[in-house]
Formats: structure tokens, sequence, C-alpha cells
């Protein structure tokens, strides 16, 4: 056998990359409502400033560039239209002294014309804007004076726009991202889209936003749902004890896990002794 015979994978090959055809048709094809891969994403822009005094080898530990000390909470409150993301998220804000960003405040100007026309987003629609909104998460995580979380309400309908929210902390493993997921009837949204005023989201948009919604998968073990059927205050509440109680767990495992760490150093340090 010979060395090239042996280095031959031994699994199915992955499909070979599009042809220059299909690649034109990607790029292109704007009636095709999938976003992997009928845009290609941009490339992200790193907003981070350099970190001063801190080694170039230690900047590219993305790890670094988080407060390494504990993990950081990106809590991020999701569910159609009316179903109480900006009332639960800015309450939360408020009782843990997060910062707090407005998913709806990083849609484009068009994505608003759009829905205020009552015409549903597309998944290239919401391609940059959940980029951005991440992205502005993550940035809100790493500046002074480092909080221990953020907020952000983001209706995140599908799987796949929880993925592109999932790659913060594929790039900074401190980060831990949790999902709230407002559960209320589409009857009830219908209600209480209809009953707001001076918003540009129409209750005709409640249909399609529940067909486009994809609840919780199985492996989702980052995703809590919430029963947002009660009242504004009652909904809040239980959305703040579900929040309090996840991320006690959390640090309390973090702290476990460093101090089986420093055992391990310990009992390393005896032996060298
Ligand atoms: N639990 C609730 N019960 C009754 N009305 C609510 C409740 N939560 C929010 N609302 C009202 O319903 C409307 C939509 O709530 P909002 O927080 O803006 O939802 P979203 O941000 O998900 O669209 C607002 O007028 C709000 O005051
Ligand atoms: O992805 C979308 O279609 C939008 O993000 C949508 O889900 C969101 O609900 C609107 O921006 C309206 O804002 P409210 O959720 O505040 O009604």
């Amino acid at each position: 056998m010979t060395a090239a015979d042996k280095y031959q994978p031994q699994y199915p090959l992955p499909p070979t990359p599009p042809n220059e055809q299909e690649h034109h048709y990607y790029q292109h094809n704007d009636s095709v409502d999938d976003m992997e891969p009928s845009r290609t994403p941009p490339p992200i822009v790193h907003t981070h400033e350099p970190i001063p005094n801190v080694p170039a080898t230690t900047i590219t530990n993305a790890n670094a560039l988080i407060d390494p000390s504990r993990p950081k909470h990106m809590w991020i409150v999701t569910g159609p239209a009316g179903c109480g993301k900006t009332s639960v998220a800015s309450h939360l804000a408020e009782s843990l002294k997060l910062p707090y960003l407005e998913g709806d405040a990083f849609h484009p100007p068009e994505n608003v014309a759009k829905m205020a026309a009552g015409t549903p987003l597309t998944d290239a629609d919401r391609w940059d804007w959940l980029i951005s909104l991440r992205e502005q998460a993550i940035l809100t995580l790493k500046s002074a004076p480092h909080p221990a979380g953020v907020l952000l309400t983001c209706s995140a309908l599908k799987r796949k726009y929880r993925d592109i929210m999932r790659v913060a902390a594929y790039h900074h493993p401190g980060i831990k991202i949790h999902f709230v997921f407002l559960a209320a009837s589409e009857q009830l949204l219908l209600d209480r889209v209809g009953q707001r005023a001076g918003h540009y989201m129409k209750d005709s948009m409640v249909k399609s936003q529940f067909e486009a919604l994809e609840r919780r998968q199985p492996d989702e073990f980052d995703m809590i749902d919430v029963d947002a059927s009660g009242s504004a205050e009652a909904v809040s509440q239980l959305a703040l004890e579900t929040v309090g109680k996840t991320m006690r767990a959390t640090d309390e495992r973090h702290d476990r896990l460093l101090l089986a760490l420093s055992e391990i150093r310990g009992a390393f340090g005896a032996v060298a002794v």
C-alpha cells in the first residue's frame, strides 16, 4: 500500500463544491427562502478594540476576550410578535441590572418597511439582522465594566436563527447562551398585537410568525419555555425566577469545575515536590 492509498479517507466524501453555474444561482436567486446557501454571509466585522497590555498571543485566544473568571450570560428572550419579549426583557434587565438590547432596533429600515406593509420577512432578510444583533451582544459583554450578562429580545423563530446566535459561544467559550421562549397561543398574541398601538407590526402578521415558528427541539438544552399566558406581571416574575435559577446553576457548575481543576493542579504539584 502506498502512502497515498493509506491516507485515502475511509468515510464518504462531502459533496463536491458547487460548480460555477450553481455558485451563480446560490448568489443571485433571492426567491429561495433559505439563508444557507442562498446568501453567503457577509464577513463579520470585528468591532472590538485591541485590549491594551495583553500579549498578542492571548488576544488570539477568543476566550481571553471575555473576562474568564465567570461565565458571561447571553439571555435571548424569544417568541412571535406580541408574546411579551419587550415587556419581559425590560423587567429582567431592570431586576438583574443587565444591559438590554431590543432586537427590533437592529432591523434595517427595509425590514421594518416590509413588516409594516404586512409582508413576512424571509430567511435572507433576517440573516444580517441576526448577525448584527449577535455581534452587538458580544461587544456589550466585552465592554467595561464587564457586565455579568446581557439581555436581548429576538423573535428567533427558527432553529437555524437560534444557531446563528449560538455562534457567539463558539467564538467565545466564556459566553453561556440561554433562550427563553415565551409560549402563548396564536389567538392570545393576535389579541395583544391588535391592542398594541403605534407599532409597525400589525396583527395580520401574527399568522405568518406562527407559520415560521419552530418550537424547541429535543437537543436545544439551552432553551427554556416560559408560560406567557398569564398577566404581564406574572409572566415577568416567572421569567425572572427561571432566569435566576439557571444563572445560579450555571455559575455553580462553573465554580465546581474551577475547584476540581485547582485540586488536580494541587495533586500534580504535590507529586512534583
Ligand atoms: N402577559 C401579558 N398579558 C397581557 N398583555 C401583555 C402581556 N405581555 C405583554 N403584553 C402587551 O402585549 C403587547 C405586546 O407585548 P410586547 O412586550 O411588546 O411583545 P413583543 O415584544 O414580543 O412583541 C404590548 O401592548 C404589551 O403591553
Ligand atoms: O423575525 C421577524 O419576523 C421579526 O423579528 C418579528 O418576529 C418581530 O416580532 C418584529 O420585529 C416585530 O417586533 P415585536 O416582536 O416587538 O412585535
